[in-house]
């Protein structure tokens, strides 16, 4: 596998470390992956959307004021998506992206519900999405898994609507392996997502919610409470929370850090002030990821460069947080340890040169 093996004349440097290294996405959104050029290809093909076709005007778009706005250009995008063509499109590049980034596995945030409600047939929209995964598993041997997160925001008809698309046997897709929530957390507590947790953990999906990311600590724990959260979404705010850090750590809670996210949406001021240090302090097992990568101007390559960073990491460290990352992933055992075993091959060709 020419994979491994470290080119000699490769700049020694940590950027291009982490280029190389063999890695997992756990957080990153399928809609909010969509690349400048996919972006204004589909801009180009929907001429009444305000999305600007040109890529240099994105990245003036994808510059928000706050939260709220960053919501509102999100569905700005999803708004482009409207065949199931469109869908397999979108998903087979954004494929193509993480391959190229040497991500060997990724669990894809889809939002099925926006797409149903915008008239794509459900049974298209699964077959949309798996047509892709297979072709991307075939094309770049990149594994893809699915993440069915209910748009919060969008109240219990799309929470319903959601759980209903996840856990029918008919036509829930193979490479579904999760249940998220996702947007806004103002005004849209977590408890009342209970019921539809619970159907989806009985049909066998892990439990993922976003948390913590644009309130407080009592919004993980609600997670972690009602919604029996196995991994937080950002949990950004959980630092402001001693008892709820230690929890974490103790009952080995993943966090999905997304660093440049939580300023790009102004969750978090700067990133000298990101906590991330002080969850690893806490001992919480901290995972990187990229969330909405063009979105925010970054990449998952970006996002450990920056947590080697703040975290003061030199390769073994970085080899340690792509370890987490597989650790925490939904991967059956022996799909972790052929991409652990890669990466300590790939750290020690690297060190050994
Ligand atoms: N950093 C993030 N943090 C949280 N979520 C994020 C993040 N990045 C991307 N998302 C995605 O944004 C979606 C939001 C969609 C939404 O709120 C909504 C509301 C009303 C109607 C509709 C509709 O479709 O008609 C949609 C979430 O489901 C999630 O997958
Ligand atoms: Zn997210």
């Amino acid at each position: 596998m020419t994979q491994h093996l470290v080119d000699p004349r490769a700049p020694r440097d940590l950027t291009a470390f982490v280029a190389g290294l063999p890695k997992a996405e756990l957080h990153v959104h399928h809609v909010g992956s969509a690349s400048p050029r996919i972006v204004s290809e589909l801009a180009a093909r929907h001429p009444d959307s305000r999305v600007p076709t040109d890529p240099a005007a994105l990245v003036d778009y994808f510059s928000f004021t706050d939260f709220a706005h960053f919501i509102e250009v999100y569905l700005s995008v999803v708004d482009l998506i409207r065949t199931p063509e469109d869908v397999r499109l979108l998903t087979f590049e954004v494929a193509r992206d993480l391959a190229r980034q040497q991500v060997r596995y990724a669990e894809l945030t889809i939002t099925p519900f926006s797409s149903t409600r915008r008239g794509i047939d459900e049974r298209a929209f699964m077959d949309a999405i798996e047509d892709a995964r297979k072709a991307a598993e075939a094309d770049f041997g990149t594994v893809l898994r699915w993440c069915f997160d209910i748009p919060g925001e969008a109240g219990l008809e799309a929470a319903e609507e959601t759980t209903r698309l996840a856990t029918d046997d008919r036509l829930r897709p193979e490479g579904l392996v999760s249940f998220g929530l996702g947007g806004p957390e103002v005004g849209v507590p977590r408890p009342q997502f209970k019921p539809y947790f619970d159907r989806a953990i009985a049909a066998g999906l892990h439990s993922v919610p976003h948390a913590g990311e644009t309130t407080g600590p009592q919004t993980v724990w609600d997670a972690l409470t009602h919604l029996r959260a196995e991994r937080i979404g950002h949990g950004t705010s959980s630092a402001q929370d001693p008892k709820l850090l230690a929890h974490l750590a103790e009952h080995r809670i993943p966090l999905e850090v997304c660093p440049t996210s939580n300023i790009a949406t102004r969750a978090v001021r700067t990133l000298d002030e990101h906590p991330i240090k002080e969850f690893a302090e806490a001992g919480v097992v901290v995972t990187i990821n990229s969330d909405d990568p063009p979105m925010f101007g970054t990449d998952l390559d970006n996002e450990y460069a920056v947590a080697a960073r703040l975290l003061d990491l030199d390769e073994r460290g970085l080899a340690d947080l792509a370890k987490n990352a597989v650790e925490a992933s939904f991967l059956d055992a022996a799909g972790k340890a052929r991409i652990k075993e890669e990466i300590d091959t790939y750290t020690a060709a690297w060190l050994d040169r």
